[in-house]
């Protein structure tokens, strides 16, 4: 696969200890209204890769415009929580998970900065050195993606359901170097500070995708890894909701910007005027692809 592709298991612990040595690393946790898992989520990763080993330098969970008791479970786990809206007010506020993560950048210090859902259900803290092997041992990886099976769901390596019917076709047809992402969407991933902080990042969910195209844009599809990192289940939102977040990916996807500054974009988009090559993946990771009809035919007032 052209994305190099690790497993989160390629690292023990005491290799990314010695790795890492004096680089710093924080773990960032947007939260809206995660009250019931963002206690769990925080406590596991501090008892395992704070308080025993020091993988991790600091916690930061970002509550973005909760209105339930996210700060103070957050806090009493032993997160440093800072209010998305509090941060450097002079900027403004937004609502979205992405305001969080960027308003993280003023907060937090460390030279690799990894995300993680505050939702998590079925995980575990191996997610965090994981998503830090790439980065701690290959100097030209800028952004390293997770990706895992999803119990339960409509097939092992399933993306979900914004993954499958946008992300995934949306990469087809105009942005075909990150055809090799498995799970384009995931919140569990890990970047070099300076490099997110030379990305523009859209408020809302598109951070996600926004971060891929970019990041493949300023320095090659080289610059991004994935690990997989075994088994994750998170809750899901409902379809009418997952149509806002598609709109939002839709959105940056296709914003001026960035088609603007890839004519070529245009071109690819052009060379699916027949037929597209949708890679979806099954276990393995294994590319399946398919080739899907995209022709128009001429108004047919000509014909007659
Ligand atoms: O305004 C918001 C909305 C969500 N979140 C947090 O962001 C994380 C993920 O949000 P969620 O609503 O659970 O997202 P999903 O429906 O699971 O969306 C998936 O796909 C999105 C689009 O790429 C990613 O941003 C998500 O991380 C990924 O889990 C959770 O900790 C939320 O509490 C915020 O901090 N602010
Ligand atoms: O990643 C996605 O596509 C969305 O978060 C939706 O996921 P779901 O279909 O598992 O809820």
């Amino acid at each position: 696969m052209p994305i190099r592709t690790a497993r989160w298991d390629d690292w023990t612990l005491e290799d990314l200890l010695v790795a890492k040595g004096d680089t710093t690393v924080s773990l960032v946790v947007p939260a809206r209204n995660e009250v019931a898992t963002v206690g769990e989520v925080v406590g596991r990763v501090r008892e395992r890769l704070v308080d025993t080993v020091r993988l991790v330098d600091e916690i930061v969970v970002i509550d973005s415009d909760s209105v339930d008791g996210t700060y103070a479970a957050a806090a009493s786990a032993g997160a440093a929580v800072h209010r998305s809206a509090e941060i450097r007010p002079e900027l403004g506020s937004h609502p979205g998970k992405g305001e969080a993560m960027w308003k993280s950048l003023f907060v937090t210090s460390g030279e690799l900065l990894v995300f993680m859902d505050a939702d998590l259900l079925d995980w575990d803290t191996h997610f965090v050195p994981g998503l830090l092997g790439p980065l701690l041992s290959w100097p030209e990886v800028q952004l390293v993606k997770g990706f895992y099976e999803r119990p339960g769901e409509q097939g092992p390596l399933d993306g979900g359901r914004v993954t499958e019917l946008v992300a995934r076709p949306l990469i087809s047809l105009l942005y075909p170097e990150l055809r090799d992402v498995v799970q384009p969407l995931a919140g569990e991933w890990a970047v070099r500070r300076t490099h997110f902080a030379s990305l523009s990042v859209p408020t809302g969910y598109a951070v996600e995708i926004a971060a891929l195209v970019d990041t493949a844009r300023a320095a090659g599809a080289d610059a991004i890894a994935q690990v997989d990192l075994g088994v994750r289940a998170h809750s899901h939102q409902s379809l009418l909701d997952l149509g806002a977040m598609a709109t939002q990916i839709l959105a940056a996807a296709l914003a001026p910007s960035r088609l603007k500054l890839e004519p070529t974009r245009a071109e690819s988009a052009q060379a699916c005027a027949d037929s597209a090559n949708l890679r979806q993946f099954l276990p393995g990771p294994v590319a399946a692809d398919r080739v899907v009809e995209t022709t128009e035919r001429p108004p047919a007032e000509g014909l007659l």
